[in-house]
């Protein structure tokens, strides 16, 4: 996916936000956006996710699947959380179990039948998540995704994040909670004075000596066991049983 010359602006007169910004994040990849307050970090979340558009420049290659969690869930609607996330499922041509996966690993089945005006603010940020994860998106967009994050749901979503790599998508996240920094290859976009760079790759902090242990477990419960030992921040590979 390329930013070619990519500039924007908040109205005819205002100042420009970002100017000829250039950038290429390759599939495959989890690009981190950093910089300072009000340097533009949303604003090139919005241009990279489809919701705003250029006022000059172009954008190419992006996946047609387009996940997007804003900073601020807009919990103003008159939905339940299930109809919230079934109605985001039909317009994505899927059926409303598609968000039960998510609803299971982001722990929102107590949250199910209420209505979004009375989420909290951890409760919107997971419904947010969770309609930008349901439909398996190219290109997954997040915005400070772990602010305010119960410890279930901030140990999901690193998990989450890699699947998305894993399986050739880009994933684009502006978190100045640090939760992905275990992630490995993941780039560095630094956003200041009106542009968006590519900086050296960041790779995970190099571990002390490590040793390999063997697990033998049920192959139902292969899943469960690979997803409980990531998230404690091992690495975790499932390997046929050679026997
Ligand atoms: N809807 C809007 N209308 C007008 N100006 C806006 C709008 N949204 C953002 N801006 C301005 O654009 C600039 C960049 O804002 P943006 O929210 O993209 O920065 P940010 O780096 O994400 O900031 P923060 O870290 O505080 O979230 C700021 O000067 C901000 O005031």
């Amino acid at each position: 996916m390329r930013l070619t010359n990519v500039s924007f602006r908040y109205g005819r007169r205002a100042p420009w936000v970002l100017r000829d910004v250039h950038l290429e994040l390759p599939d495959g990849t989890v690009a981190e956006v950093a910089g300072r307050n009000g340097a533009g970090k949303s604003t090139l979340l919005r241009l990279l996710a489809g919701v705003t558009r250029p006022a000059r420049g172009s954008v190419t290659g992006r996946p047609a699947v387009v996940g997007y969690a804003p900073e601020i869930f807009p919990t103003a609607q008159p939905f339940t959380v299930s109809a919230y996330l079934a109605h985001m499922a039909a317009v994505r041509g899927l059926p409303a179990s598609a968000a039960d996966p998510w609803v299971e690993r982001l722990g929102m089945t107590s949250l199910l039948d209420t209505p979004l005006p009375d989420l909290s603010k951890g409760s919107a940020q997971k419904v947010g998540l969770a309609q930008a994860l349901l439909a398996s998106p190219g290109l997954l967009i997040l915005d400070e995704p772990f602010a305010g994050l119960d410890r279930q749901s901030h140990a999901e979503l690193p998990l989450a994040v890699e699947e998305v790599r894993a399986a050739g998508g880009i994933v684009v996240v502006s978190d100045h909670q640090n939760g992905l920094a275990d992630l490995p290859r993941t780039l560095h976009v630094a956003v200041e004075n009106h542009t968006a760079e590519l900086r050296a790759t960041r790779d995970a902090a190099p571990r002390e000596a490590s040793a390999v242990i063997e697990v033998r477990v049920s192959q139902a419960d292969t899943e469960v066991v690979l997803r409980k030992l990531r998230a404690e921040g091992y690495q975790a590979d499932l390997r046929e049983d050679p026997s």
